[in-house]
């Protein structure tokens, strides 16, 4: 087997907080093959936030080990070796989209050129290819999202964790984006790490699927997902469809304490 894009052993982080110790990941192992999608779900506060934040080198771990490309977080970090998509845009509102997407790229220090060629490049990947020179507040937050996405992929990383990237938009715009975001890992065959909170959103886009549950935050099902590449949105009829997303409503009711 390949190199896993990410392996984690035993991993574990205790935030020390005035209430005491929290347990955000207890023991958690997984290893992710390049170029899967994977989603993690899970209720409130279940860790997905900061198993990524670790991947992403934002939290250093308390316990466990964790190599992100083969390497140590920090290492990929340095490397440049993910792009991060966080729920809001998150764009400078006075730079254009183009100008967004190129600013990693001057902090790199390519030429005007080349960062204007690479932010071309990932706004057509988006489908935001006219809208260069539009402002983030003359588009809607959909496209503001893609562009975000855009931004991720300006130093063409082999991994893209997205955090709810899709989590504020409406339904009819979040299927949208799903079946663009698709098309956009078959195009370029990157791993992914996904957070939502959608079960159908999950099933629609993974091929494996991380449930965890909080208190302490672990991992308490992986679900495939082996619905094939080509997906249209029917396929969320289909008695497989369903079948997962049942595996996967189960594996999350099992891991909630209800409370009251
Ligand atoms: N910097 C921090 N200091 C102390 N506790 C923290 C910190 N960051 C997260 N936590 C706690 O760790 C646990 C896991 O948080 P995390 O944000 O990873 O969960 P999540 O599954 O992403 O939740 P949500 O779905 O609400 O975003 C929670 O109990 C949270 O309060």
């Amino acid at each position: 087997m390949a190199e896993p894009a990410i392996a984690a052993r035993n991993l574990s982080l205790v935030f020390g907080t005035n209430d005491g110790p929290v347990h955000a990941l207890s023991d958690v192992n997984i290893d992710i093959a390049p170029g899967e999608f994977i989603s993690l779900i899970g209720p409130s506060g279940c860790g997905k936030t900061t198993l990524l934040r670790v991947i992403a080198d934002l939290e250093k771990p308390t316990g466990g080990e964790i190599r992100v490309n083969g390497v140590t977080p920090e290492e990929a970090r340095l490397a440049r070796d993910y792009g991060y998509v966080f729920q809001a845009p998150a764009l400078f509102p006075w730079r254009t989209i183009e100008g967004n997407v190129m600013l990693p790229l001057q902090i790199m220090g390519l030429s005007k050129a080349e960062r204007q060629e690479r932010a071309r490049k990932q706004l057509a990947l988006v489908n935001l290819s006219g809208f260069e020179r539009k402002f983030p507040w003359q588009l809607s937050g959909g496209m503001q999202q893609r562009a975000s996405i855009a931004r991720a992929l300006a130093f063409e990383p082999k991994l893209l964790l997205m955090d709810e990237p899709f989590g504020a938009l409406d339904e009819i715009v979040r299927d949208h984006l799903n079946e663009q975001l698709l098309k956009l890992w078959a195009a370029t065959r990157k791993t992914v790490v996904f957070v939502t909170h959608s079960i159908p959103e999950a099933v629609f886009l993974s091929t494996r699927i991380v449930v965890m549950s909080p208190r302490p935050g672990r991992i308490t099902d992986i679900v495939d997902c082996d619905l094939g590449p080509d997906r249209p949105l029917e396929i969320r009829e289909t008695s497989e469809f369903l079948r997962i997303a049942q595996r996967v409503r189960e594996g999350l009711r099992a891991g909630h304490s209800y409370e009251g």
